[in-house]
């Protein structure tokens, strides 16, 4: 069989540029290339992905809405940004969640999960599809990034020469608490609420660690119960790991860019003494399993390759 054609499209941006690296160091590609000139026009950029077997799409939400009604139906799609993520007739790429590795052998529209998302979505969709947390909860979620999560601009205002102090200290943001991964969050996990969320970003590069306080006494469970659900669920998964009840940390500490360069995720369920508080804790690289990692992870999928090949474990 000859090489799958595959496109980058927005191959100069961090998630674009990250898959770019992984595919090109692999043989079993022919990475098709479109001009500086054509690079942002929507008709050029259609072109070159109907010639593809699989692109990605690293762009903005517009850029990337803009170039989907113009493409072969039968051309693999993998969508990294925001713009398809709830969309009818896409599969929301998380190969863990049941179902998904099945649907993903024969998809063509293909979102790849939001980074603060997959934090929240990976320890909670197990326990709402397991009747631990009921689909009526309200719950809480903070999430650490670093500052690679806001893309070249961000990057840049970071990486410049500093006047704004405000850089040096974490940052909660979207304080209007209407963030574009809530959506999302309810819909995958099949909450009937969205929960309320604020992300921090602070200033280091890549990195991601999404907490959860869970109710255990309201929910009318254990800290036990809760950590082995998500063991059992994700036994034997390749990309996620899941400590045991109160293990894992560094003496107490777990920081944001642990796994930083990698392309798993891990779960942390810990709790008080007693077992009356909890947390779930998710920590991956924002650009790993947080963008390009796990879009290469549904890729090698997508294709029957195997897949862990080409990521970081
Ligand atoms: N960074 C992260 O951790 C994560 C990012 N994502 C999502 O991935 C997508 C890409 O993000 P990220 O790589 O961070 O962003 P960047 O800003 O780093 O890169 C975006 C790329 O898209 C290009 N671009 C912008 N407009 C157009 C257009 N109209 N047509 C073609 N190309 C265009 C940009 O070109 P130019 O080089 O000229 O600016 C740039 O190369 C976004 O939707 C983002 O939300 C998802 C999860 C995590
Ligand atoms: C620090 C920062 O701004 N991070 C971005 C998240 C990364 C991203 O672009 O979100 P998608 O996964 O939905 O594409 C944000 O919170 O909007």
């Amino acid at each position: 069989m000859g090489k799958y054609k595959i496109f980058v499209d927005g191959s100069s941006g961090t998630t674009g540029l990250r898959i770019a690296d992984r595919l090109a160091e692999r043989d079993e590609f022919e990475i098709l290339k479109i001009s500086e000139a054509d690079r942002k026009d929507v008709r050029a950029r259609a072109a070159v992905i109907n010639e593809s077997d699989l692109s990605f799409l690293c762009l903005p939400d517009d850029a990337a809405r803009e170039v989907v009604p113009l493409l072969r139906d039968d051309v693999r799609i993998l969508d990294t940004s925001t713009a398809h993520r709830t969309a009818p007739g896409w599969v929301y790429g998380l190969p863990e969640l049941h179902g998904t590795r099945e649907a993903l052998k024969t998809a063509t529209r293909v979102a790849v999960p939001g980074c603060h998302a997959t934090g929240f979505i990976a320890p909670v969709a197990p326990l709402v599809e397991l009747g631990i947390i009921p689909k009526a909860a309200h719950l809480n979620v903070t999430s650490l990034t670093g500052y690679s999560g806001g893309g070249k601009k961000m990057i840049a205002e970071y990486e410049a020469e500093r006047t704004n102090k405000a850089l040096n200290a974490p940052r909660p943001y979207g304080l209007a608490l209407h963030h574009k991964h809530l959506p999302e969050m309810a819909a995958v996990t099949g909450l009937d609420t969205a929960p309320n969320f604020v992300p921090v970003v602070a200033d280091y590069y890549a990195g991601m660690e999404t907490m959860i306080p869970l109710d255990v006494t309201a929910l009318g469970v254990s800290a036990p119960q809760v950590a082995s659900a998500l063991a059992e669920y994700y036994d034997g998964q390749p990309m996620v790991k899941v400590h045991p009840l109160c293990e894992g940390t560094d003496g107490g500490f777990l920081a944001a860019n642990k796994l930083a360069g990698k392309d798993t995720l891990e779960i942390y369920c810990l709790a008080n003494p007693d077992g009356t508080r909890m947390q779930l804790i998710s920590l991956f690289d924002n650009l790993g399993k947080g963008s390009s990692g796990a879009a290469v992870q549904c890729m090698n999928l997508m294709l029957g390759l195997e897949e862990t090949k080409g990521l970081a474990r």
